[in-house]
Parts: C-alpha cells; sequence; structure tokens
C-alpha cells in the first residue's frame, strides 16, 4: 500500500498517518499546511503542496507510486462555512474534484473521503443510521453532500472505489501527547472548554440554551480521533481486498449535551471553565448522535474510547503538554 494522505498534516489527518504506518504501507502526506502543522508529521514523507495544483500532485502521485488516497484535505467549519460559503464550495468541492481528476488520469482509484455527520441536517431519527434524509443545514454539510453524491456518480461511470466516513464530533489526542487539536482560531467546543479551564482564553461561550434537549444545550457524540483514524486503515483495507464503494457513520451512539462535555471536561481537569449563555450558533443542529452499526458489521471496527472524561483526558495531556499548540 502507497498511500497519498492529502491533509495529512491536519488533526485527523495526523492522526490516521500514524496509524497507517503502523500497518507497513509507505505514506506520503500531502498538505498546504494552511490549517494543518508541519511538525504534525513525524516520519512520512512530506510534500508541501495544493490541492488545486494537479502538476505537482500527479508528479508526486507517480513519484512515490501511490495506489490510494486518503483524502483529509478541506475547511471544516461549521460557523465559518456560513459565512464564507465561496471559500467551502471551492476548496471542498472544486479541489476534491480536481483530486479526482489527477487521481483517474493516473490510474489511481480507491479513496477514502472525509465526510460529516453535517450531511444529515436535522435527521427525524436518532441515533442515524447511513440511509435517512440527507438535508444539510449548513454550506460545510452540503459540499460534502455533493462530493459524496459525485463521488457515487465517478464509482458508477469510472470505476472509482471509494469510501466516505461521516465523522461526528472528532476529539482527543494520541496517547503520546505529542500531535493533537491545535486550530487557528480555535472553535471547537472540547479544546476551547479545556482552554478557558487552563486559563488561555476568555469566557467559553455555549451557544444556545433553547434547543429541544433535556438542558436546551445541543447534543453531539464525541469519538476519539484514534478511534476514528483505526476506521480509515479498515476501509483502506478493504478498498484493496475489493471492497465497493460505501458510505460509513462514525461515531460513539452516545449523545452529550454541551453543558454535559462542560461537566466531564471540569471533572478531568478539576479546574473551572469561566462560561455564560449565547445566541444560538448559524447552521448547528440540535441532536446529531450515530448508528455505527453498519461499519462494525462490514469492517469489524470499533471504539477503543467509549467513555468522555477519557477521550477529554487524552486531549487534557496535549493541552497541558502543549500550551501553545504546534508552535510551543
Ligand atoms: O465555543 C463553542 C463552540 C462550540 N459550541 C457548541 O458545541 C457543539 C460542538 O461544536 P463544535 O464546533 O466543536 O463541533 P460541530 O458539532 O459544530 O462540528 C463538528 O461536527 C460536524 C458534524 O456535525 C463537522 O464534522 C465539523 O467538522 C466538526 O467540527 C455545538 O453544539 C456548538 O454549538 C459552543 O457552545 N461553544
Amino acid at each position: 500500500m502507497n498511500i497519498l494522505v492529502t491533509g495529512g498534516a491536519g488533526y485527523i489527518g495526523s492522526h490516521t498517518v500514524r496509524l497507517l504506518e503502523k500497518t507497513g504501507g509507505k505514506v506520503v502526506v500531502y498538505d498546504n499546511l494552511v490549517t494543518g502543522h508541519r511538525n504534525a508529521v513525524k516520519s512520512s514523507i512530506f510534500v508541501e503542496g495544493d490541492i488545486f495544483d494537479s502538476t505537482l500532485l500527479a508528479d508526486t502521485i507517480r513519484r512515490y507510486d501511490i495506489s490510494s488516497v486518503v483524502h483529509f484535505a478541506a475547511y471544516s467549519l461549521v460557523g465559518v462555512s456560513m459565512i464564507k460559503p465561496q471559500d467551502y464550495y471551492h476548496n471542498n468541492v472544486v479541489g476534491t474534484l480536481n483530486l479526482l481528476d489527477v487521481m483517474l488520469a493516473n490510474g489511481v482509484n480507491k479513496l477514502v473521503f472525509s465526510s460529516t455527520a453535517a450531511v444529515y441536517g436535522e435527521p427525524e431519527t436518532s441515533p442515524i443510521t447511513e440511509n435517512v434524509l440527507k438535508n444539510p443545514t449548513n454550506v460545510y454539510g452540503r459540499t460534502k453532500l455533493i462530493m459524496e453524491n459525485a463521488m457515487a456518480d465517478y464509482s458508477r461511470s469510472y470505476g472509482l472505489k471509494y469510501i466516505a466516513l461521516r465523522y461526528f464530533n472528532a476529539c482527543g489526542a494520541d496517547a503520546a501527547g505529542d500531535i493533537g487539536e491545535d486550530h487557528q482560531p480555535e472553535t471547537h467546543l472540547i479544546p476551547l472548554i479545556l482552554k478557558a479551564c487552563l486559563g488561555k482564553t476568555d469566557t467559553l461561550k455555549i451557544f444556545g440554551d433553547d434547543y429541544p434537549t433535556k438542558d436546551g444545550t445541543c447534543v453531539r457524540d464525541y469519538i476519539h480521533v484514534n478511534d476514528l483514524g483505526q476506521a480509515h486503515v479498515l476501509a483502506l483495507k478493504a478498498l484493496y481486498n475489493g471492497h465497493e464503494s460505501d458510505v460509513y457513520n462514525l461515531g460513539n451512539g452516545s449523545g452529550f449535551t454541551v453543558k454535559e462535555i462542560i461537566e466531564a471536561a471540569e471533572a478531568v481537569t478539576g479546574l473551572t471553565a469561566p462560561k455564560e449563555i449565547a445566541p444560538r450558533r448559524a447552521g448547528d443542529p440540535a441532536v446529531l448522535v450515530a448508528s455505527s452499526d453498519k461499519i462494525r458489521q462490514d469492517l469489524g471496527w470499533q471504539s477503543e474510547y467509549t467513555d468522555i472524561k477519557n477521550i477529554i483526558d487524552t486531549a487534557c495531556h496535549w493541552h497541558k503538554k502543549n500550551p501553545d499548540g504546534f508552535a510551543g
């Protein structure tokens, strides 16, 4: 397996790269470092490049005899996608179509694709299974759903074999504590709570307490980043073994409100986060909880981290060891 990992210097990408390396495959990280970190890539071959650079992409595929791609490179912030839709359509749709063109022109037809729970919008059933109606409430989710549909069409017409993984809320960090979540600016809940507890940011804003949930705050399904990463390893192996194109949810199957996550993080740290109730954030669905039965049954995936405090503890370990993230 010679694997090209776009976005391999990012949060989920760098954790997955580490797990892919353990399989013995050759891993080539391709990242433009706009949001990724060079020092999140420890031992793989690294190519600084953009998914719009067809020449460099093609050269990299040929030079390293690449036979599959794991495609993380994308914008992924729900809130920002509502304010800057052009960036999201351009990067996530046009950029991915470009990558597919270069792959197919160079005989690479295996792809693991980062999709999202945001493709569902506000489903009526919970936990969410893959086959329910997809009606995204935000631009980010729409860009990913467009690409899922395009890949299904490419699969029928051009022999593309892909597995799309619909992530719920990725969190935590590798136990080694040398890679973790470091977004600039940070917008994700768990790192923001930890930063607030550790006095690295201002007051934490709870976006809305009038949702139809048990305490009025949004419910999400939090999954450890290494459990997500392991699903990519399994998906890739399945494609090499002739698995047909498919789509899988990835979550733990338990929902936690924003307030419950804050309480759990405060218990883990023994500290209190300064917090206040703020207006709802545009594009946020009230409840997103996954059924991951399909990937368990088809690919034998299982999550190692099921306790939310354990998950938060791994994130806390990273934040304490690296108070300034990768810049430190
Ligand atoms: O300062 C904050 C930040 C977040 N939240 C709330 O905490 C929850 C989690 O928010 P995140 O920004 O951490 O994560 P999202 O659920 O918005 O998004 C995550 O899950 C999505 C799928 O639902 C996408 O995959 C996306 O890329 C990924 O970051 C949401 O209810 C949000 O409103 C706050 O209250 N305050």
